[in-house]
C-alpha cells in the first residue's frame, strides 16, 4: 500500500479541522502535527512542508501568502484561502469542468475554488462552453450562505448569548459589489465583466445556495429543457454533481439551503416557465465548497480514489 504523508497548516480552524475528520481514518494517511505552542510558528511550518508528500493550507489569505514563500519548491500545496485562485502557475481545481482533471492530477500548487464561487462557476462555465451565454454577458448571481462560511470569528459571532439582534435575519453582504470571489468566477467563465454578485448570511451553521436567473432571450433562446439537459450533458458521470430533471417539483415549492449541510456532493436544479429560467446549485460551503473540494482534489494529486474519504456523495 502506498502511503502518503499530510500537513495541514491551520488545522485548528474551521477548514483545516474538517479536512482533519475526513482524513483521519485513512490508513493510507499519516498527519504531521505541530504542537498547540508551534502551529504559527514560521520554522515548524516550513519543515512540516518539507515533510510532507502534500500541505493543504486553511489559513487567511496573508498567512496563505507567506506558507508559500516558506516552502521549498518542492511541496505540493493544496491552497484553500482566496490567495492563489487566479495566480499564473496554480490548478484552479474544480475537477468537474472539461479538461480540469488531468491538469490536478499533476499539479504541484493547487486552489480551492471558493465556495459561492464553486456554485457560481458549476452553472456559468457550461453555459460559456456551449455558446448559450456570450463573454460580455452580467449575470446577476444570489448566494445563501450558512455562518460558518465566515470561519472562526463569525460563529463565535452567531454563538455568543448576547449577540445583536440583527443577527436573527438574514443579512445581505459585499454591498460595494466586490465580494473576492469574482476574479476567480470572472477568469474560470471566460468573462469580459464580473457577474452582479449579491451574498447573503443566514442564521444556520452551514449549507450553500446559489441562484441564477436568466431570460430565455438572454440564453441563445435556451428555454429550462434545454439548459437542464445541458447540464446533464455537461456533468453526466460526475460522482459529486447530481442534475435535477427540469422543473424537478420540491414537496413544498421551495429550496432550503441547509439540505445538503454535511454532505460533499453539489445538486443542479433548472426550473421556471417560457420566457425565464431559474439555475440554483446548492451544496455545503465546507463541504464542496471548501474542505470535500479540497480532499477531492488531494485524491487526485496523489492518486487516490478520487472520492475516497469523502462523505455522502451527491444526493
Ligand atoms: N469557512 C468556509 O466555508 C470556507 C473557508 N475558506 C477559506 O479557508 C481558509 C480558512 O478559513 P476558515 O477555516 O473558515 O478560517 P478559520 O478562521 O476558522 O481558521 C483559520 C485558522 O488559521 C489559523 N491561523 C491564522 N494565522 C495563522 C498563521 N500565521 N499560521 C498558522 N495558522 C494561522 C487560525 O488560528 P486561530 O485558531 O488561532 O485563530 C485558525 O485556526 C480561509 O482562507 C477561508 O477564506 C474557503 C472556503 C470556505
Ligand atoms: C459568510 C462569509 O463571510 N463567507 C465568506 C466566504 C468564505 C470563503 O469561502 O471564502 P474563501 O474561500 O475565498 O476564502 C465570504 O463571503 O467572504
Amino acid at each position: 500500500m502506498t502511503t502518503h504523508t499530510i500537513f495541514i497548516d491551520g488545522a485548528a480552524g474551521t477548514t483545516g479541522l474538517r479536512i482533519e475528520e475526513r482524513l483521519g481514518a485513512a490508513d493510507d494517511i499519516t498527519l504531521l502535527r505541530l504542537p498547540e505552542a508551534r502551529r504559527k510558528d514560521p520554522a515548524a511550518r516550513a519543515e512540516m512542508m518539507a515533510q510532507a508528500d502534500l500541505t493543504f493550507l486553511c489559513l487567511p489569505d496573508a498567512a496563505a501568502r507567506e506558507a508559500v514563500s516558506l516552502a521549498p519548491a518542492s511541496a505540493r500545496i493544496c491552497d484553500t484561502s482566496t490567495a492563489h485562485r487566479t495566480a499564473p502557475d496554480w490548478v484552479y481545481g474544480f475537477p468537474e469542468l472539461h479538461g480540469r482533471r488531468e491538469k490536478i492530477r499533476s499539479a504541484k500548487r493547487l486552489a480551492v475554488p471558493g465556495c459561492h464561487a464553486s456554485g457560481i462557476i458549476a452553472l456559468l462555465k457550461p453555459l460559456r462552453e456551449c455558446g448559450l451565454l456570450p463573454d460580455t454577458a452580467q449575470p446577476v448571481c444570489h448566494s445563501l450562505t450558512g455562518y460558518s462560511g465566515g470561519g472562526k470569528t463569525m460563529i463565535a459571532d452567531y454563538a455568543a448569548p448576547d449577540r445583536p439582534e440583527a443577527l436573527s435575519a438574514p443579512r445581505i453582504y459585499g454591498l460595494s459589489l466586490q465580494h473576492k470571489h469574482l476574479p476567480e468566477i470572472q477568469a474560470q467563465c471566460g468573462l469580459s465583466a464580473p457577474p452582479v454578485f449579491t451574498p447573503v448570511v443566514a442564521d444556520y451553521y452551514c449549507g450553500m445556495l446559489v441562484s441564477i436567473p436568466f431570460a430565455v432571450k438572454d440564453l441563445n433562446g435556451a428555454n429550462g429543457e434545454a439548459a437542464a439537459k445541458l447540464f446533464a450533458d455537461y456533468y453526466a458521470g460526475e460522482a459529486m454533481v447530481r442534475v435535477h430533471p427540469f422543473n424537478t417539483a420540491q414537496a413544498d415549492g421551495m429550496l432550503a439551503a441547509n439540505a445538503r449541510a454535511g454532505e460533499d456532493g453539489m445538486e443542479i436544479f433548472v426550473s421556471g416557465n417560457d420566457e425565464q429560467v431559474l439555475l440554483c446549485a446548492r451544496f455545503d460551503n465546507l463541504g464542496k465548497g471548501a474542505s470535500g473540494a479540497a480532499v477531492q482534489c488531494m485524491n487526485l494529486m496523489l492518486g487516490r480514489e478520487e472520492t475516497a474519504e469523502l462523505v455522502v456523495q451527491a444526493a
